[in-house]
């Protein structure tokens, strides 16, 4: 196409939302009115979808749940008086809640105030709070926000010793809906012996947001934490942000829950009309469909030119891949579906990996998200009429256009800045056209079936290494890896057996590996 016809098909298909102040253009997108006409009665039942879950629907049939973080946002929708109230209640207590603790009215026994906040949480329960810390907590925050994300004690001994002494003015937050997943407890386990050393009573400093009823709830209500708040049936992990999950430490940190809630409220009523062309999230939905062939067959790259949204796409990661990545439709037939996601930040990247996405394999198109204002004031000038800025909105005018160039296609998300307002559209928008997308393709966007096989062969390396334990421990000789595998009765899992040692080896637990460890085969195992 030649510039006058860009410019035309720019103008075209432009969606722009006044109030929110943001654009969005899909002209680099191909894609032509065939295309459209054809997806047409694909999306009149995606809108119908998206009515019917709106109205409480079992959206996630698998779990006889109902959808509901559209509630979150304006409680009015809610399907029921009773989870109107729910909902309504929840943000009352944080708020409560959250002025007592800056006001230094609830404290730890052992300082004036609560300096810090340690999230312990993972998937859909840390990611959203990550992205928006990021994004938004004022550079000098009531609360300083620390995360732990993950069962690495190296990774915790880092946000531990960080913390130090502060340790004592450190509000414990462990977010976990389910209340049974492993590596929040872990981290809490962790943190919890870290208090006991400085003779710290962690109930004393701590709180949960949970399902009412779930492990943790028993526990934090047991043993007199400070606070429970609740997560319902209804939301998911990854569209949690808007919940308690998201709302509390969001609000510790001195951020504008209410605006994050308003702009994700206005975006709702945007994604919400039943026309794919004034509709933003259905426009996204319609360009993936286009790009992959409703196949997932390209990679969707976010390349947010603006440092606060670094961890956009990672947020982004689960919300899109733990939705769609699914090997069955609704009715049962294996279609392996999903959309990649990866991204850090531009131009940034353009100094890694954007070489690839210009000359290289062709398996991706571009999300930009383009902020418009450069900074908070006035920017000074690095040379004659240019600003960094002016550099910074150079290079991705000009990636755009070398990828398109090259028939990379593109879309750009624009925002006029980054405030609580616009950071709660992007999530609502990126939430509806997920799911606008998924009823696209046919699959429940709302269950994780795979996660689970993982979290049981988890199990299974664990309880293989209480066997071999207790069989080392019996055993006084040195003793062969397959001849250890066969007294367990683990023949089938020996190499995973091998992992287990060399790992409990590494670690000084009792086991000592002896021989040539490129020759695994032979190792004796001992226990000290
Ligand atoms: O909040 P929970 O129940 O600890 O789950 C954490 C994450 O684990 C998952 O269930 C996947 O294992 C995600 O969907 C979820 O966000």
């Amino acid at each position: 196409m030649d510039a006058i016809t860009l410019w035309q098909r720019y103008q075209d298909w432009l969606y722009y939302h006044e109030e929110i102040g943001l654009y969005l253009d899909i002209s680099r997108i191909r894609f032509d009115q065939a295309f459209l006409e054809a997806m047409k009665p694909k999306f009149d039942g995606a809108f119908r979808d998206m009515e019917a879950l709106e109205g409480g629907a079992i959206a996630n049939p698998d779990e006889q749940r109902m959808v509901g973080h559209y509630w979150l946002r304006n409680p009015e929708l809610a399907p029921t008086p009773q989870i109107k109230q729910q909902i309504i209640d929840t943000v009352n207590k944080i708020e409560t809640f959250v002025a007592k603790v800056h006001k230094g009215e609830i404290k730890p026994p052992q300082a004036e105030k609560f300096t810090d906040l340690l999230s312990i949480g993972i998937g859909g329960s840390a990611l959203g709070p990550q992205f928006v810390a990021d994004a938004l907590a004022p550079d000098y925050p009531l609360i300083n926000i620390h995360f732990i994300d993950n069962s690495d004690p190296d990774g915790i001994d880092r946000i531990l010793q960080r913390l130090g002494d502060r340790l004592k003015s450190t509000l414990i937050l462990v977010i976990s809906k389910s209340g049974g997943t492993p590596e929040p407890r872990n981290g809490m386990m962790e943190v919890k012996q870290a208090l006991l050393k400085q003779n710290l009573h962690f109930p004393d400093q701590a709180i949960a947001t949970t399902q009412i009823g779930s492990k943790l709830y028993q526990e934090a209500t047991s043993q007199g934490w400070l606070e429970t708040f609740p997560m319902e049936d209804w939301i998911g992990g990854r569209t949690s942000e808007m919940s308690a999950v998201g709302l509390l430490p969001a609000a510790l940190q001195g951020i504008d829950i209410h605006a994050l809630l308003q702009g994700a409220q206005t975006m709702d009523i945007a994604t919400r009309q039943p026309d794919i062309k004034t509709n933003p999230a259905a426009l996204l939905a319609l360009c993936w469909y286009a790009v992959g062939g409703g196949r997932g067959q390209k990679d969707m790259v976010i390349l947010p030119y603006k440092d606060r949204l670094i961890l956009l796409s990672r947020y982004l990661q689960q919300l899109v891949m733990e939705s769609l990545g699914k090997e069955k439709d609704l009715d049962g037939n294996i279609v392996n579906q999903g959309i990649s996601v990866y991204g850090n930040k531009g131009s940034t990247d353009q100094h890694a990996y954007v070489q690839q996405l210009r000359d290289g394999v062709p398996n991706f198109f571009a999300t930009f998200i383009e902020v418009l204002r450069d900074r908070q004031g006035p920017s000074s000038e690095i040379e004659p009429g240019v600003t960094a800025g002016d550099y910074l909105s150079g290079f991705l005018q000009g990636t755009r256009e070398a990828l398109y160039d090259n028939q990379r296609d593109s879309i750009t998300v624009t925002i006029t800045e980054v405030n609580p307002y616009t950071v709660g559209a992007l999530v609502a928008l990126y939430e509806r056209a997920v799911s606008l997308y998924a009823s696209l393709v046919n699959i429940n966007a709302y269950h994780q079936p795979g996660v689970e096989a993982g979290k049981k062969a988890a199990a299974q390396v664990l309880e293989l290494q209480h066997q071999s334990l207790q069989a080392l421990r019996s055993h006084s000789q040195g003793i062969s890896i397959s001849d250890l595998a066969t007294k367990i009765d683990a023949q089938e899992q020996v190499e995973t057996l091998y992992k287990i040692l060399r790992h409990l080896a590494a670690n000084d637990r009792g086991v000592e590996l002896s021989g040539d460890p490129s020759k695994p085969g032979q190792l004796i195992a001992k226990w000290r």
